[in-house]
């Protein structure tokens, strides 16, 4: 990554304070144990730089967002929640770039979603994923939020303005969209344009993540673990419908004792794991049980990248051609797909020489006249799903 100083380096005498280098130097079995790491040099046991960050009320009040936007962003919602409780036959689409890392690339992007969401609007109902924040397995570039110049300068208050902006620009042109909430903060300068959120496979056992999901005013998707298990999904689901109290920061920055009302339209996303894929006939309706058991409805949101794909983009389309043929079938349980899509199919370093616009710098993404392709081929079984249930029922008639 350009610019990125070494994460570890060797201390010096004298750029540790005293009492540290001497349990360095003696090899102290605790503190120094903690401090010394041989294999990759010695790190401080813990640090940090602090600086004040503009408010979520200020950022507001810098892109504010009017009734209109804020009268289609509760539309959306419900709509989303409609389909996900099966009030709509339509099928939820997430569709995106892995990362927002270039905003005009993503405009672009936006642009020819919003006609294809257009064209499909009776079989699908289409959100566009614009994910400002990265969760990383280790380390890696976190996001547009907190890095926009991508090499680790980390400006935060343009990571802030530009994600902001740009979500305004997407509902204003007419797309709904959806995000993955990292950071516990981040809801409260972008939520309020945000029609659709998920937690991540990494951070779907946190108990702060869940109770920020508990109070979001949008629908949420509950991965599955990296692992695979799908317990950690379902517990994360009963957790977020649930009311808490929690500390939170509130619009002007300071820490309130919280209390959330429960989101009733948390569900859970099958995105394969360690374990292999689970979006086969067999996984939904293990799913569908286990949430029954629980006492959630049976519905699920198939994520066709990440571990159902292995992260090979060019596996993507198999995936959402199974799930239409479930839903071909009759398969009641599937609400939606999420799929990684940009203009260009494939990813690049995210310090690659000569940039390609429109390609993801994080997970591979599928290209735009493959999106095109598998969502036009979705929107068929969904077509075909509802003459299946027309005959079900006339045979039920009959
Ligand atoms: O969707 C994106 C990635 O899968 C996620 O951020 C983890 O990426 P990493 O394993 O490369 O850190
Ligand atoms: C990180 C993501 O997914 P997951 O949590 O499933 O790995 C993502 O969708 O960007």
């Amino acid at each position: 990554m350009r610019g990125r100083e070494p994460f570890c380096h060797q201390w010096q005498k004298g750029s540790l304070p005293r009492t540290q280098w001497a349990m360095v130097r003696l090899g102290c079995p605790l503190l120094g144990g903690l401090i010394a790491q041989p294999s990759i040099g010695v790190v401080p046991v813990s640090g940090k730089s602090v600086v004040e960050v503009t408010s979520p009320a200020r950022l507001l009040a810098e892109f504010p967002a009017g009734d209109e936007v804020a009268t289609r962003v509760a539309t959306w919602r419900r709509s989303i929640e409609g389909v996900l409780a099966g009030r709509d036959d339509r099928v939820l689409v997430v569709a995106g770039p892995c990362s927002v890392h270039d905003v005009a690339a993503t405009r672009h992007y936006a642009n020819h979603l919003r006609e294809l969401a257009a064209e499909l609007d009776d079989e699908l109902l289409i959100v566009m994923r614009a994910y400002f924040e990265k969760p990383r397995t280790t380390v890696g570039w976190t996001g547009l939020l907190a890095d926009p110049a991508l090499d680790d300068t980390s400006d935060i208050e343009t990571g802030l303005r530009l994600s902001r902006r740009l979500l305004l620009d997407l509902v204003e042109l007419d797309l709904p969209v959806a995000t993955e909430w990292v950071s516990p903060f981040a809801a409260d300068y972008l939520g309020d344009l945000v029609s659709y959120g998920a937690i991540g496979a990494r951070t779907v056992e946190s108990q702060v993540h869940r109770q920020l999901a508990s109070a979001l005013p949008m629908p949420i998707g509950m991965k599955n673990g990296t692992s695979g298990s799908l317990q950690a999904a379902v517990d994360a689901v009963i957790t977020a419908r649930h009311p808490h109290r929690f500390l939170a920061s509130g619009p002007d920055g300071a820490v309130n004792w919280v209390r959330s009302s429960g989101n009733g339209a948390a569900h859970v996303i099958l995105r394969g794991g360690k374990s292999g894929p689970n979006y086969g006939i067999t996984s939904v309706r293990r799913a569908a049980a286990m949430l029954r058991a629980a006492g959630l409805p049976p519905a699920v949101v198939i994520d066709a990248s990440h571990g159902n794909s292995g992260k090979d983009h060019t596996k993507q389309p198999k995936v959402v051609s199974a799930v239409g043929a479930q839903l071909a079938s009759g398969v009641d349980a599937i609400r939606g797909v999420m799929m990684e899509s940009f203009l260009v199919g494939g990813r690049q370093d995210i310090d690659a020489a000569a940039p390609v616009h429109g390609q993801s710098i994080t997970d591979a993404c599928l290209g735009w006249e493959d999106t095109a392709t598998v969502l036009r081929d979705l929107a068929a079984s969904v077509r075909a799903s509802r003459r299946t249930c027309d005959s079900a029922n006339w045979l039920q008639l009959a």
